[in-house]
């Protein structure tokens, strides 16, 4: 096979593949209810971890392979030291169209300034309540505000669009659905309620799951929604605006309405496994294939296999929440 492919690849289902996620770290400053034990999980090693060298090696030869959109995630990637620089490497990658980030906030005030200088033009935030105890409890750390003066910062050194992603969970801050839609009246934001999936410490909340459909009944008492056009090489989202808002909605309704069928994604995890769906637990050793020398050649073949041999779906429901074996934070969502 040729490693300079120059056409977007097809995997067997004549899907697109277009988007990496790259977890760059496991590790993270919160403790979210849905995606970690309190106690957190035991981190990775170091030396199970990629270095930027052999991330970026991997990244070109992902997008030799028709990836055009990269999402750094993690864990939370800001906590990876030299993050900045290595968005800087990944910036000169030619063909690479957008590298974006997805963040639970907590250095974004710091870190605003040299991600929009770095090349990042937008970033997704998780944020789960507009109330600071609420945070406490979700997160398990008291940095409500941090994530706010973070999100504030991102606005201000012109990032745009800002997202929120939002897990729904009912009894927790399924009263907040309608505060969080009437924030996009007040800023250009783009507030996305996401379904709760079955993985990891969420398994256990799953009673608490409220369908997209539920969602958006609910924001509809406050006016009407219209749908909009996704945008070029977007994620799962569906993105609706209410009238006269400066921001969108979005639901991502990854159970109850899933978008296996258009799903144009593949994933690296921190240690070097490259996953064709989130769900599914084959994964393709590109970490020692790597270190044990292999060619541009021989590694583009296993990227190639994957995206050929992605998974159809999920097959899930609430009925049938199969477990992954990873954990969501090793991941990166
Ligand atoms: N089931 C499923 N969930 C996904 C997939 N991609 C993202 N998600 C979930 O969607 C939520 C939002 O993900 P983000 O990291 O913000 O990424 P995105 O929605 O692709 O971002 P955009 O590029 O801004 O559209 C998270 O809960 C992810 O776990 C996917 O391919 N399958
Ligand atoms: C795993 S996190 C990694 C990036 C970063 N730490 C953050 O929280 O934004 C990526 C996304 O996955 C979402 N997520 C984690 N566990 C989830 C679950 N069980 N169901 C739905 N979304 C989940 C988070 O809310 C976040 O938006
Ligand atoms: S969702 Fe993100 S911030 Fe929360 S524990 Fe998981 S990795 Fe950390
Ligand atoms: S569950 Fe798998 S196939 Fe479906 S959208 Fe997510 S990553 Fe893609």
């Amino acid at each position: 096979m040729n490693a300079k492919q120059e056409t977007p690849l097809l995997d067997r289902h004549h899907r697109t593949i277009n988007y990496l996620r790259l977890s760059i770290t496991d590790r993270c400053n919160l403790r979210c209810v849905y995606c970690m034990p309190e106690e957190g999980i035991s981190f990775l090693p170091h030396k199970e971890i990629l270095t930027y060298e052999e991330m970026l090696r991997l990244v070109e030869l992902c997008v030799a392979n028709g990836i055009r959109k990269i999402r750094l995630t993690g864990g939370e990637p800001l906590v990876r030291k030299g993050v900045i620089g290595f968005i800087e490497k990944l910036n000169k990658i030619e063909k690479l169209k957008e590298i974006t980030l997805t963040t639970n906030g907590v250095l974004l005030k710091e870190f605003a300034r040299d991600l929009r200088k770095s090349g990042i033009c937008r970033i997704n935030v998780s944020m789960d309540t507009l109330k600071p105890e609420k945070f406490n409890a979700i997160t398990r750390r008291p940095l409500f505000e941090r994530v706010w003066e973070g999100i504030e910062e991102a606005e201000s050194v012109g990032m745009a669009p800002i997202k929120l992603n939002v897990v729904a969970m009912k009894g927790f801050n399924d009263d907040e659905i309608l505060d969080f839609a009437r924030l996009t009246h007040r800023k250009p934001y783009h507030v996305r309620f996401i379904e709760m999936m079955p993985i990891g410490a969420a398994d256990a909340r799953m009673k608490g799951f409220i369908s997209r459909q539920e969602i958006l009944e609910r924001i509809s008492s406050l006016g009407s929604l219209h749908r909009l056009e996704p945008e070029l090489m977007a994620g799962p989202a569906e993105v609706y605006a209410l009238e006269g808002a400066k921001g969108k909605i979005g639901v991502i309704g990854a159970l109850s309405h899933h978008f296996c069928a258009t799903c144009n994604r593949l994933r690296l995890t921190a240690d070097g496994q490259l996953r064709g769906c989130l769900f599914s637990d084959k994964e393709t050793d590109l970490k020692t294939a790597l270190r044990q020398g292999k060619d541009d050649g021989y590694l583009s073949d296993l990227i190639r296999d994957t995206i050929l041999n992605k998974p159809k779906g999920h097959n899930l429901d609430l009925n049938n929440p199969r477990k992954c074996v990873r954990p969501m934070s090793r991941i990166g969502g």
